[in-house]
């Protein structure tokens, strides 16, 4: 067993003649979060689709909890406890709060034929409970029995997130998870985070300088496809490179 959760060597995506992605090599420890930052078409996201087997990386390695993960289809990943969390309505708008997680939750009992789950109430108990377990820490349990299409932003957001927590992540990638929030709702997402980030690995890619600086353990900054600072936000936020490279040399991190 390993500390590290996450581990890349000399990762590195091509498109074409664009080095996306260029000969990234960190360690991500397990716990804790750990945010990505970097300008527009760092790439951040390209580096997130090739831990989830999105893409296959050109060159390069990438292990999990010492276990090289690259060419593996996206499923066998999720298999392996990387769940991305997605900033799209990705539920059913018309079932409710706990339908959409039960039927996530439900995708985890195997030995089930989808046919159980309809034909006879016990096979649902499990799920059930299970989804009222995450409806509790994702802040929705009152909402329940309300339509998805109903929720208000920052609660379809927390909806998201519990449907990826229904795969029981260990490693949980997060893309922008408090884009467009107002301040109420960004600051119940971050104590979200913070509560996930005690019981598995939380990577995210944010924009907002102050929310990564905050709660982050360490901070990888991408700059170009190449990894230019890597370290705790105080290692981050007084390196000259990255103030060059992110700022434009202008402000401060
Ligand atoms: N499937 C693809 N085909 C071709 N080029 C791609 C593809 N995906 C990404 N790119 C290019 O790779 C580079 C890195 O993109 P990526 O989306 O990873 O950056 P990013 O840091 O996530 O940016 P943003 O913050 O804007 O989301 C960009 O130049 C982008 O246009």
């Amino acid at each position: 067993m390993t500390d590290v959760a996450l581990k890349t060597e000399g990762l590195t995506k091509k498109f074409g003649t664009l080095t996306a992605v260029d000969g990234v090599s960190l360690e991500i420890p397990a716990g804790g979060i750990t945010s990505i930052i970097g300008p527009n078409g760092a790439g951040k996201t390209t580096f997130f689709n090739m831990v989830t087997g999105k893409h296959t990386p050109t060159s390069g390695t990438i292990e999990f909890f010492g276990e090289s993960i690259v060419g593996e289809s996206p499923h066998r990943i999720v298999n392996r406890g990387i769940v991305r969390s997605f900033q799209i309505n990705n539920f059913f708008q018309d079932l409710t709060v706990l339908e959409n997680v039960r039927l996530a939750t439900q995708a985890h009992y195997s030995g089930f034929a989808p046919s159980d789950f309809t034909r006879h109430h016990a096979a649902l108990e499990e799920p059930i409970a299970d989804a009222r377990d995450i409806l509790e820490r994702i802040q929705l349990a009152e909402e329940s029995a309300t339509p998805a299409a109903n929720l208000a932003y920052g609660q379809r957001r927390h909806l998201e997130l519990g449907i990826a927590l229904a795969a029981d992540p260990d490693l949980l990638l997060m893309d922008e998870p408090t884009a467009g929030m107002s301040p109420d709702e960004t600051g119940e997402m971050v104590e979200l985070i913070e509560a996930i980030s005690e019981e598995a690995t939380v990577v995210l890619i944010e924009h907002d300088v102050d929310i990564v600086m905050d709660i982050s353990d360490q901070i990888g900054v991408l700059n170009e496809g190449q990894l230019l600072a890597w370290g705790p936000p105080e290692t981050i936020s007084s390196d000259d490179r990255v103030q060059e490279a992110y700022l434009g040399g202008g402000g401060s991190v």
